[in-house]
């Protein structure tokens, strides 16, 4: 009996005098052996070393041979015509050559099935890929089985060689055969790691052309720049093909009627979704594929409702829909587990823990003044821009800013009070090098690929694990070497031990001081701060 289902037959016991008649023909029909046959197909496995969702696999395999042993059992109820003796010894013959090949090819596809298992295993080994659920579809080998596999398009394959992108990254190689074989997916990989393309390369597959009837795919994402990034590598990716890719801008939420423009794919945040739904904007009821990127923060408190309205709106029964972020709490995949059908959970490295490509450091400024002190001697010594500092509030982005601004260091600032064009500006000239550092606050932590941050400084202390770990993934991406420096005053050393533990978790080393420190519970921890701004007080 099987181990996890025999509890339910715990305490049942048969009256075996009073059923004896039944209680024989059930003997008979044991020995009869049939059930046996299972067991033995799964002999051929030999190693308990294969992962239980390959080994269901296996099993369903052998449920196909036990119909086909049925069969052949049934043909044999025409013996005892003697007329058609030497024909029937002919027929019995071909037979059972028919038998005898049916049986070879069984084998041999057996063998074959069994071999793909452990070519996945390894390849899911190394690439420190884990995945959960049943029926899984192997992981790519290359970009190239995205055509030998799955028929893509060439534009795709000629993308991506245009892009320079010679070998799918971990996520990948995995999140994209699951996506393209129809299932839900629930997916997290380390910053910086190429998720976006991940879900973007399955979406313009599935969708296959262009068309008029409606919306066909949705991507969430947290903040208006990260949804104006993803809408561009969207477009990247979808060159030479003719989808309507849209941004859900705040004129096209004033002005669209979206029944007349067509549009294939839109990107937005939750709340101008959210708002257009409401107005009858727009018709979500034709979404075949639903992305929610940065998923945990869209499952938030604040965005839940924003996000519930869409996910209804999408009331297409076969939409597949994807979760997908570098930080995956228990908590929101137990949410997202309650929606979502059958998904598959794939996971690279370790869950919730920074790149490792990161070089990571903690620097102990005593107070407020000192951080000051600490940044304007880094940059004297050491730092190489272009740098991303993070504080805690929008002022506080402000007063560092007005500090360095007589610096000379060509420094920006971005924060969600600034009016869209100067956010947008904030970004582009960050990214062309136009400006060295950026002060921002954590409206750009999640998501934003400016490639070649060399360091990251949290100049106020993250409010979170999770926000420590998006934070400082804006270096180090896609396998570049970056920096991250986290500045502490006397107030955050209660919290301290937290970050030491994505710390080491991502191979860092912290000193052992800081690793007797007790844990604390930690949830969005923004204490009152003294003033950045040394100018006197009258003069401000
Ligand atoms: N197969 C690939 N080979 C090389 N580079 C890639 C590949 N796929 C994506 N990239 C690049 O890697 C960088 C990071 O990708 P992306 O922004 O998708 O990361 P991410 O995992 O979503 O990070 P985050 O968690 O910070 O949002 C991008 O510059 C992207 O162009």
């Amino acid at each position: 009996m099987d181990k996890d289902t025999a509890f339910l037959f715990a305490g049942v016991k048969f009256d075996k005098k009073r059923f004896a008649r039944e209680f024989s023909l059930f003997q008979k029909k044991e020995s009869d052996g049939d059930d046996n046959d299972q067991v033995d197909d799964l002999s051929f496995l030999g190693s308990s070393s294969i992962p239980e969702q390959e080994q269901q696999n296996v099993v369903s395999v052998s449920g196909k041979k036990r119909k086909r042993k049925n069969a052949s059992a049934s043909s044999e109820t025409v013996e005892g015509f003697n007329v058609f003796k030497s024909s029937k010894s002919k027929l019995v013959e071909s037979g059972k050559q028919n038998e005898q090949e049916e049986t070879d090819l069984f084998l041999k596809q057996k063998k074959e099935q069994n071999r793909q298992i452990e070519r996945d295993a390894v390849l899911r080994k190394n690439y420190k890929i884990h995945v959960r659920g049943d029926n899984l579809p192997s992981p790519l080998l290359n970009f190239a089985e995205l055509s030998t596999r799955y028929g893509c398009e060439p534009y795709i394959l000629h993308n991506l060689r245009e892009l320079g992108f010679k070998e799918p990254t971990p996520i990948q190689r995995q999140a994209i055969p699951v996506l393209l074989s129809g299932r839900e997916c629930l997916a997290s990989a380390p910053t910086g790691s190429g998720k976006t393309l991940a879900f973007v390369i399955p979406m313009l597959m599935k969708l296959k052309q262009a068309s008029k009837d409606g919306i066909r795919a949705v991507i969430m994402c947290p903040t208006r720049e990260l949804a104006a990034q993803t809408s561009r590598e969207c477009k990247k990716m979808a060159k030479g093909n003719k989808f309507r890719i849209k941004l859900m801008t705040k004129e096209l939420l004033k002005n669209a009627d979206f029944s007349r423009r067509p549009c294939d794919i839109l990107i937005s945040t939750p709340r101008r979704l959210q708002i257009a739904i409401r107005k009858k904007k727009i018709d979500l009821s034709r979404v075949e594929y639903l992305v929610l990127d940065e998923s945990d923060k869209l499952f938030e408190l604040g965005l839940l409702k924003q996000i519930d309205s869409v996910v209804k709106a999408c009331s297409n029964p076969s939409v597949v829909r994807s979760l997908f972020s570098a930080t995956l709490p228990d908590k929101v995949e137990e949410l997202a587990r309650t929606v979502m059908h059958d998904a598959v959970r794939v996971i690279i490295g370790r869950k919730n823990t920074a790149s490792e490509s990161i070089k990571q450091k903690l620097v102990f400024t005593g107070s407020e003044e000192g951080k000051l002190l600490a940044l304007r001697q880094s940059f004297a010594e050491s730092l190489n821009p272009p740098v991303l500092i993070f504080v805690q509030s929008k002022k506080r982005a402000e007063e560092l800013f007005e500090e360095l601004k007589f610096d000379s260091i060509r420094a920006d600032v971005i924060h969600s009070d600034l009016p869209q064009n100067q956010r947008e500006n904030a970004v582009d000239d960050f990214r062309a090098g136009k400006t060295w550092v950026l002060i921002a606050t954590d409206v750009v932590a999640r998501g934003m690929d400016f490639k070649g941050v060399n360091c990251v400084i949290n100049y106020d202390f993250p409010e979170s694990a999770s926000t420590y770990i998006h934070r400082i993934g804006r270096s180090g991406r896609a396998g570049r070497p970056g920096e991250a420096i986290t500045f502490y005053t006397e107030d955050d050393v209660k919290y301290l031990r937290n970050i030491a533990n994505v710390m080491t978790s991502s191979g860092c080393e912290v000193p052992s001081w800081i690793m007797d420190l007790s844990k604390e519970k930690w949830k969005k921890y923004a204490p009152k701060r003294e003033s950045i701004s040394t100018k006197p007080k009258d003069l401000e």
